[in-house]
């Protein structure tokens, strides 16, 4: 865990350049024996910038602003790629991009082997150096970032202050400011912190922080940012409405949906296009929560019409906002005369308009209704969220009501659509386990929609996402800010300190996970639980954890299944040839920096050989079930080599 000293001004001058006092935990935790521990946390507002590849690249990170000194080169581009547009491209050709890029992994390759040789390592009694703080101000951060780690492990009152590694960064010239933070907590913070404390012992003592000051405007006390009484009261209205049977019937909205991104990817395969998939996923997305949150037709994946710009511009004014160097929305006058202000306040009068009205027929919809409201209630023509609040009485204004919709829609988005970008990516870098995943599939679905019991039966699917999830948590970075003096461990935490904790890192730490950095889906076991933070031991965080966890889990699980279901047993996908190599970067979910670009070709499965022999397929309790495997219809196109088998 890396934590952000000092009061919440100091902080906001850490929110428009780095942090001025970063610290983490050491590894020698006095708790928790073998448990799983918290990670360096990076700056919300200075994204992870990852590995190219998922295996064997170092992982860096990367400053998502300039600031005075750096060069402008590295800034991350926040573009949104939810936008369905491709990015601004950056100055310069690809043959400069390609050697910027060299000189950088070059950078990257010698620091990492600077910090493996343990250059920055001051022995400390009985206490690895873990810190990374004492960053200079915010004007000279790169000229003096990280001295030579003296460490701290001064005493405060009768409790071990947290060791402190001060240093400057004039040692890493050049560098992103980012860059060595995951090599330096590799080599230094193999365990850090706990997060249980954090997220579930002693949650009550921490509230969103910043991350509700960033997204007020869009969210205001909507579920995510909201603390306190209004997150109480809120969470118990909203939680029932995502039952068993309301999940169950989305499922078919899933495969609606999927299926005409399927269309789609038909027409692109037969012209012989390339698509770039994280746009079209986050059309795929949108198009799904508008429908289960407040039965609306986004229908993006057809069309560009007004309210789905309105909705990515909001979209990227929040990811700006977390990743911008300076406030600009909070300048008077400038906030009213800026055209992008302007233009994401209008995007946002017109989304709030829009839920005004939904719902306001909604209303008309439950007054009309002879209700008999019960704990699984659902209408038929209407499933949505929306319309079981209001059946349900909910005692709400409509400012609030609007503000959590806002909110799921905004958290089932954005989330979803990365989870599918990197899936896919992942399918692209690893045949075999496409192969294995399109097996699975053919059996259990053959060319049927995917229903509710398939869900159980699509382990192997399901593994996939779960491993996606680990090495691309979405997000990558939980928030939180004390609310009162705590203790982690034997370390104090001052009241109104913002502590963020870093899933990625966690997810990926070679402490808890075997080939922490391969794709792996057989890392869990088919016949085991699914696996989740409690079963894990907080090493695993897809959806958080305690009682501020994801309100969608189940939601977002078999929609991701059900869509990566879908195309897989219709495409084969690979990285189209020349497109620009998939980096990341992030806003409030990881996105790649340039689309993700791929081929799409139709599969054609083997034809069937009709068998007498049963085909075992598992069930999520672990027993079996017998499925014929003579389901797998005749593929349509022959002639092409399937993937089907392995
Ligand atoms: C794969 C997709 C998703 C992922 C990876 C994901 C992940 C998360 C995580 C990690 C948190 C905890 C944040 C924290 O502790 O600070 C969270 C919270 C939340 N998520 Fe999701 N989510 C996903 C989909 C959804 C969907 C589909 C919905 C709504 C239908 C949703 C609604 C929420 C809400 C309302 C919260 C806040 C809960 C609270 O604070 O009480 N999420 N999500």
């Amino acid at each position: 865990m890396l934590r952000v000293l000092g009061p919440t001004s100091q902080l906001k001058t850490a929110l428009c350049f780095p942090p001025h006092h970063l610290r983490a935990l050491p590894s020698s935790r006095p708790w928790g024996a073998g448990m799983a521990s918290a990670q360096l946390l990076q700056f919300s507002r200075l994204p992870p910038q990852f590995p190219r590849t998922t295996s064997q690249s170092p992982t860096y990170y990367r400053p998502c602003h300039s600031a005075a000194g750096t060069n402008p080169r590295r800034s991350i581009r926040c573009w949104s790629s939810s936008s369905g547009r491709s990015p601004e491209p950056e100055s310069g050709d690809s043959a400069v991009k390609d050697v910027e890029r060299l000189l950088e992994e070059k950078r990257r390759a010698e620091l990492a082997a600077r910090i493996a040789s343990g250059e920055f390592t001051v022995g400390q009694s009985g206490l690895v150096p873990t810190i990374l703080s004492g960053l200079g101000p915010a004007g000279k951060f790169l000229a003096e970032f990280v001295e030579r780690l003296g460490g701290g492990g001064g005493r405060e009152g009768d409790r071990p202050e947290i060791p402190q590694a001060r240093g400057s960064i004039a040692a890493v010239g050049g560098q992103a400011f980012f860059i060595p933070l995951y090599e330096l907590f590799l080599t230094y913070v193999a365990s850090i912190s706990d997060p249980r404390r954090i997220l579930r012992d002693n949650s009550k003592a921490y509230s969103k922080g910043i991350l509700a000051e960033i997204l007020e405007f869009v969210m205001g006390t909507g579920l995510i940012p909201a603390d306190g009484e209004i997150w109480r009261v809120r969470r118990r209205a909203i939680v029932p409405a995502l039952h068993q049977k309301y999940v169950a019937a989305m499922i078919s909205l899933f495969g609606e949906a999927s299926n005409r991104l399927c269309d789609k990817l038909d027409a692109a395969a037969s012209d012989g296009e390339d698509v770039e998939m994280e746009s079209l996923f986050s059309r795929l997305t949108l198009d799904i929560i508008g429908k289960a949150v407040f039965n609306y037709e986004f229908d993006s994946l057809s069309v560009d019409n007004g309210i789905v710009e309105a909705v990515y511009t909001v979209l990227r004014e929040a990811e700006m906002r977390s990743t911008s160097p300076i406030p600009t929305w909070e300048i008077p006058i400038w906030k009213d005369i800026s055209p992008r202000q302007k233009k994401a306040n209008e995007a946002l009068k017109l989304i709030n308009t829009t839920l005004d009205e939904l719902i306001a027929i909604c209303k008309r919809m439950v007054e009309q209704e002879e209700l008999q409201f019960h704990e699984e209630y659902m209408n038929e023509q209407d499933p949505s969220i929306l319309h079981f609040l209001l059946a349900s009485g909910d005692d709400v204004s409509s400012k609030q009501l609007r503000d959590d919709l806002m909110t799921m829609l905004i958290a089932g988005h954005e989330t979803s659509a990365a989870v599918l970008t990197w899936t896919f990516y992942l399918l692209s870098q690893n045949p075999r386990v496409m192969a294995k995943l399109q097996e699975e599939v053919d059996t259990v679905l053959g060319d049927r929609f995917p229903t509710i019991e398939d869900m159980k039966k699509l382990k192997y699917t399901t593994r996939v996402i779960n491993e996606s999830l680990r090495l691309y948590p979405q997000p990558p970075v939980l928030i939180r800010r004390s609310q009162e003096n705590d203790v982690l461990g034997k370390y104090p935490i001052t009241r109104g300190e913002d502590i963020f904790i870093s899933v990625w890192n966690l997810h990926r730490s070679p402490k808890h996970w075997v080939d922490a950095e391969k794709f792996n889906p057989e890392r869990w076991p088919l016949d085991g639980p699914n696996p989740n933070e409690t079963n894990q031991n907080f090493s695993y965080l897809p959806f958080g954890g305690g009682p501020r966890k994801c309100v969608g889990d189940m939601f977002a699980t078999f929609e991701t299944v059900v869509a990566t279901a879908m195309l897989v047993r219709r495409f084969n996908f690979q990285i189209a040839v020349g497109a620009p190599p998939v980096e990341m970067t992030t806003g409030a979910t990881i996105h790649t920096t340039e689309g993700l670009k791929m081929t799409v070709t139709r599969r054609t499965r083997p034809p069937v050989i009709p068998t007498l022999e049963a085909k075992e397929v598992l069930t999520i309790d672990g027993s079996n079930q017998i499925s014929n495997g003579s389901s797998i219809p005749e593929g349509d196109q022959q002639g092409e080599v399937s993937t089907a088998r392995l």
